[in-house]
């Protein structure tokens, strides 16, 4: 009986979002069609274990007597009759109203900028598309011109007589329909779906076709039997031809509506005459030919994780993850392996580790939880929460398959999260997981670098968040240093030189580790061939100050004093020279210490300066630049230097000064020739001298990441030092006479005026291949421009300012 009727039908508009999204679908998703079949299985899946998980409450729901199962009809075009898929499940079916709301809005958070972004998105992003959102039942459009839902809930208290009803909407329609099944109560209960293909998409009816797309994308997706309906013709003895009676009618057999696969046995023929041969005397037994009606069972092989490893191709593990998963891309590693949880509770698992790190995943609070972490019971999915026992933000994108044995089926989800279960599956996800990560360490060296590059990051927040696994973590973390582009903390020890007693790290958040390299800190270390880390993320600093050491060898932060080479005692003559650097230095220290002293704590010979005049290192109890940027990002300039405590740290600073520096040198001749005596003095000199101490301990502090304290100022002093060394009037003014703005003028733009004039491109056949800037001839006399120079990566080539 048809689905359509002509009897009035409510009809209802697409809430704005769902015709984008519907859109998208049709347009942008076209190469990835066959998803359509996958989206409306889970969907189907999903409906019956919510029948499932209601009925623990509510047995009137189900009683556990019929089937659950999905069911799959092809049926061919014949006539004006057109060609359909039907699919239908024995899940919690929809109300009408629910028909509306599920079907005609989209109740996701963010949706309005997921789309946006997808308009804007080519077709590589549409695979993303896919994996982040779910198209789910608009997926049907993709291969459909008319889709039909039909759909029963069950009968309960508040909907004791639950009446069938018919969603309709074609491809195009920017409204849908809800009517009364003009069928009646046919389904018993649950959602029947019926594809109307489109033409070009006929190829989906052949059983073969469809049955490999579900093996491949969908037998994982459904802990339910999936039977597909096929029919096949066979050549039989021909007993009736014994009897020699007439034919009967060729007659096609369809299963009933209500019959279920599991009502009838598998193979059971439904015999008709299709042809029958003549009967021939003392002739082979007369055959006809049957069309025989057969339900497939096209999941009918264990899942994934119950089957033994080795029994797994590679394949299928990345089918089978990226179905149960939704994902488009395929994993980076896994671990299949079974275990006994310690509680007595044995299971099955396989810990995946995703291709890339999701985008959102540093946006997301540090509480977020993990969300694909599928717990099962006896092949019977559960729940994804994993309570109170969520796993650590920095393992939170892990996406695991758990299925244990021996807890009770009709287990609650609050019940789950009771028992000591969860805490040791948490448990051994971590140790399995980091085990990967070692896995790749090892043996897979390709690998463990991209892992390196999307989760590098992770393994950080994991050494500082995890205590427990701290060291394990750490391990694997892997360090940019001025010699390599990667290198483990183990392989910094035994690389290290003899005497040398600390780790050496610079840490200067977002600098890019080429700049780091030229660091005024590691001159000198860089100069005699020490290693040393160079730090540029914010999570570095916060790892090293909670490690403290590794292997009982301690990280030396060398922007901060206390930088020990460690063969200090072997390098006599250098020692020497220290000791006379520092008598000699003596009355620049001074006067250095004098004219500094609200900006630096102390001032000393430095031990680290190769080239450099002069830098500004932290006490050991100060703030390097990189911490008090970090302090200032976090609370903000103004709430930081609220506190005490960072108004002391602030000030633990030391200027070092280089002795072998030609300015430093000559800096300290002028301080000597100060004539001591008071009428002796001449205080244009004093003065002058004073304006260069100050631009030399300013560019010490820039020169060390430090802010100067007055930018202006600072420049004021470098602009009368440039007028001097110009032979400029230090006092002779600029002109500063401007023209006033025009009066006042409240009335705005037209939209005429505003509009920028018709731009016309410049020709083509003058074209030199360069890269240009086009300019409509109105704007020419009022733009400058300045260009910058990039590297291949697009970021800027540093221009290097001799001053
Ligand atoms: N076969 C079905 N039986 C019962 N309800 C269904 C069925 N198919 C869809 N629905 C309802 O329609 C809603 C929308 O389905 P849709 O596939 O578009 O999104 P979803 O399944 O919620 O999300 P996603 O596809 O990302 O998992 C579902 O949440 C569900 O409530």
């Amino acid at each position: 009986q048809e689905l359509n009727t002509e009897a009035p039908k409510a009809k209802h508009n697409y809430q704005s979002d769902v015709a984008r999204l519907r859109k998208i679908v049709i347009n942008s998703l076209y190469s990835h069609k066959d998803i359509f079949i996958r989206e409306l299985i889970s969907n189907a899946n999903d409906a019956i274990e919510k029948l499932r998980l209601t009925s623990l409450k509510d047995k009137s729901i189900w009683d556990g007597s019929n089937p659950l199962n999905i069911t799959l009809k092809l049926v061919k075009p014949e006539g004006d009759q057109p060609g359909r898929i039907i699919i239908s499940d024995t899940g919690i079916g929809m109300t009408p109203e629910e028909l509306t709301t599920n079907l005609g809005t989209l109740a996701k958070s963010g949706t309005s900028d997921f789309l946006a972004r997808a308009e804007n998105s080519d077709a590589t992003g549409t695979g993303n598309l896919i994996g982040a959102f779910g198209l789910g039942f608009y997926s049907s459009f993709l291969v459909a011109d008319r889709v039909y839902v039909a759909s029963l809930p069950p009968a309960t208290a508040q909907n004791p007589n639950p009446v069938q009803h018919v969603f309709s909407s074609s491809a195009d329609d920017s409204s849908f329909e809800i009517y009364p099944d003009p069928r009646g109560n046919t389904l018993g209960r649950g959602t029947e779906i019926t594809l109307v293909l489109k033409n070009e998409d006929l190829e989906y009816l052949d059983a073969d076709r469809l049955t490999d797309l579900i093996n491949k994308h969908s037998s994982y997706s459904s802990a339910f039997p999936i039977y597909l309906f096929t029919q096949r013709t066979e050549e039989v003895p021909d007993e009736d031809a014994v009897q020699d009676l007439p034919p009967a009618d060729a007659a096609e057999s369809t299963p009933a509506a209500e019959e279920t696969p599991e009502s009838k046995d598998e193979d059971e023929a439904t015999i008709e005459e299709v042809a029958e041969e003549k009967a021939e005397e003392k002739a082979p037994p007369k055959m006809k030919t049957v069309v025989v009606d057969e339900w497939k069972h096209l999941n009918e092989q264990p899942p994934i994780w119950m089957r033994d490893p080795k029994d797994v191709k590679e394949e299928d593990y990345t089918n089978f993850y990226k179905a149960f998963f939704k994902e488009v891309e395929s994993p980076l590693a896994w671990h299949h392996f079974s275990g006994d949880s310690g509680s007595g509770v044995s299971f099955r698992a396989i810990v995946f580790v995703p291709g890339s790190l999701d985008e959102q995943y540093w946006q997301q609070p540090l509480a977020s939880k993990s969300k694909d972490i599928k717990l099962m019971v006896k092949r019977v999915f559960i729940t994804s929460d994993l309570g109170d026992e969520g796993l650590p933000k920095w393992a939170s994108w892990v996406r695991v398959v758990v299925d244990a044995e021996d807890l009770p089926l009709n287990v609650s989800r609050e019940t789950l999260q009771s028992t000591r279960f969860l805490k040791q599956v948490k448990q051994v996800i971590i140790k399995h997981l980091i085990g990967i990560f070692n896995r790749l360490a090892d043996e897979e060296p390709a690998k463990f670098e991209r892992f390196q590059k999307n989760y590098g990051s992770v393994l950080k927040l994991g050494a500082v968040e995890d205590t427990k696994n701290r060291e394990k973590l750490a391990a694997l973390t892997r360090f940019h240093t001025n010699h390599k582009d990667s290198l483990s903390l183990d392989q910094y020890l035994e690389n290290k030189k003899q005497g040398q007693k600390q780790i050496f790290y610079l840490a200067e958040m977002g600098r890019e580790f080429d700049d780091l390299k030229k660091s005024v800190f590691i001159e000198k270390l860089d100069a005699r061939g020490y290693e040393v880390l160079l730090l540029n993320e914010p999570l570095d600093e916060i790892l090293v100050q909670n490690i403290r050491q590794w292997k009982r060898v301690p990280f030396q932060d060398v922007a901060k004093a206390g930088l020990k080479f460690g063969d200090e005692e072997s390098q006599k003559d250098e020692k020497a020279e220290m000791e006379a650097a520092k008598e000699k230095f003596k009355p620049l220290l001074d006067y250095l210490k004098k004219e500094a002293g609200d900006k630096v704590r102390e001032v000393v010979i430095s031990n680290r300066l190769v080239t450099s005049p002069c830098a500004i290192v932290a006490d050991q109890h100060g703030y390097t630049a990189n911490v008090e940027r970090m302090m200032s990002a976090q609370n903000g300039k103004k709430e930081t230097d609220k506190f005490m405590l960072h108004e002391y740290a602030k000030k633990q600073k030391l200027l070092e000064i280089n002795p072998r520096s030609p300015l430093i040198e000559g800096l300290l001749r002028r301080v000597e020739q100060l004539p001591s005596e008071e009428e002796e003095r001449d205080l244009e000199a004093e003065d002058e001298l004073k304006e260069v101490t100050s631009i030399l301990v300013d560019g010490a502090l820039v020169r060390s990441g430090f802010e100067v304290p007055d930018s202006n100022s600072f420049f004021s002093r470098v602009d009368r030092v440039l007028r001097r060394s110009l032979g400029v009037s230090e006092t002779a003014p600029t002109d500063t006479t401007v023209n006033p703005a025009p009066p006042v003028d409240p009335e705005l733009p037209t939209e005429e005026e505003m509009a920028p004039p018709p731009f016309i491109p410049e020709d083509p056949e003058e074209d030199d291949g360069k890269a240009k800037i086009i300019l409509p001839d109105h704007l020419k006399d009022k733009v400058s421009i300045e260009m910058e120079e990039i590297d291949e990566d697009g970021n800027p080539v540093p221009q290097h300012d001799e001053l």
